[in-house]
């Protein structure tokens, strides 16, 4: 059966990622695109590479018909997000994008966010939508809250690790490269060619990065008692990918076994041999995610590598993941893409 999608903010970089993997899905199909500028434009003239595919053209979102529609996929800035989904119809299914209703607490929201959450009830009503982890929720679930990029890398590297005791939960360091594409399609000096090519810097250092209360809620909540991590992410002058190095206290052998016996039966979180770490290459504009252990020369230390696509695993390819749930679809349909490579 095929189900009706509709996109809110399609004139961005993860709307035209949905638009780009949503094209080969053969069980949705898209009625509906909001932008907000670009409303009223027709979606080739914003996005020329999706020039093949017949769709409806950009609307503003309260021109756009949700009579029809099953699920939106909400691909809107944080803050609009909340006010845009408080008043969508309660019929629909909704995946959210952005960082609106990942925080369980309204008090860590606003910590992390600098302002009070309005709408708090539909917070509490949200599945947290790191897909291998809460399946059974996002499988029941109306509204389900994508996970940032970064805080999808760190916790694919750590979760069954910190779940099954074996690293030093206090001794935990993410080293985080980003690309640029993280940032969104709007214009900001420090993303300019001229000041971000050839280059490479920390950004939110010191402990700063909202993406901490991800970290913080989560992987307390799976070592069952409050766990801080460092994370620094740096921006590197590349288009898509995320590559993540996590420094741990533990056996290099025992944490390589621990990942590769979690995630066994996952069709995209792909354990490499031992002493063997992954690359941004590999997993272009794919939904894998690529992780690698390597013993340190200090004893009884190691690192994991993850990478994943931005835009694909850490956010567009994880929200179809998630619907295909909502949906009663199987999990990988129109997923199963290969990374581009080179
Ligand atoms: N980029 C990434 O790698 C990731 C992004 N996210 C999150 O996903 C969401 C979308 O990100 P991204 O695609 O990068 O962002 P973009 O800045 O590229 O796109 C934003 C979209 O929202 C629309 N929009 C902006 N303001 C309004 C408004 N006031 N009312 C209605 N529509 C509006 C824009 O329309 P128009 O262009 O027509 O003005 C555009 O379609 C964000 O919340 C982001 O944090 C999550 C994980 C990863
Ligand atoms: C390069 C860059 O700026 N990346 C963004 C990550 C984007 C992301 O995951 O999204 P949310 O904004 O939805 O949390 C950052 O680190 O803030």
């Amino acid at each position: 059966m095929t189900h009706n999608v509709a996109i809110l903010g399609a004139s961005g970089y993860t709307g035209a990622e949905l638009v780009r993997l949503i094209a080969t899905h053969l069980d949705l199909r898209i009625t509906g695109l909001s932008g907000n500028s670009k409303a009223g434009m027709a979606m080739a003239d914003v996005f020329p590479h999706l020039r093949h595919l017949d769709l409806p053209r950009l609307t503003t979102i309260e021109d756009m018909d949700l009579s029809g529609v099953d699920l939106v996929f909400c691909a809107l800035p944080h803050a609009t997000s909340q006010a845009v989904i408080k008043d969508l119809p309660r019929h629909l299914k909704i995946v959210d994008l952005s960082a609106d209703f990942r925080l369980r607490d309204g008090a860590d929201y606003e910590k992390w966010y600098g302002k009070p959450h309005a709408a708090l009830g539909l917070q509490a009503e949200a599945v947290y939508g790191l897909t291998e982890f809460y399946r059974d929720e996002i499988r029941g679930a109306r509204l389900v809250a994508g996970t940032g990029c970064n805080a999808a890398t760190g916790q694919y590297a750590l979760r069954p690790l910190i779940a099954a005791g074996v690293i030093d939960l206090d001794d935990i360091i993410i080293d985080l490269l980003a690309a640029v594409s993280g940032a969104g399609r709007s214009l900001k000096e420090n993303l300019l060619h001229a000041e971000l090519s050839e280059g490479a810097h920390a950004y939110s250092a010191g402990g700063t990065h909202r993406h901490l209360g991800e970290f913080d809620q989560e992987f307390s909540l799976v070592a069952g008692r409050p766990v801080q991590v460092q994370f620094t992410p740096h921006l590197i002058p590349a288009n898509r990918g995320i590559l993540a190095t996590v420094y741990v206290k533990g056996e290099a052998e025992v944490v390589h076994r621990t990942l590769a016996d979690a995630y066994a039966e996952e069709p995209f979180l792909m354990v490499l041999p031992l002493g063997q770490h992954p690359s941004i290459k590999h997993i272009r504009a794919s939904n894998f995610c690529h992780i690698g252990v390597v013993k340190d020369r200090i004893p009884g230390r190691c690192q994991i590598i993850a990478t994943l696509d931005n835009l694909t695993k850490g956010s567009s390819g994880q929200a179809i993941q998630n619907a295909n749930l909502m949906l009663g679809l199987p999990e990988t349909a129109g997923l199963m893409l290969a990374p581009v490579f080179p």
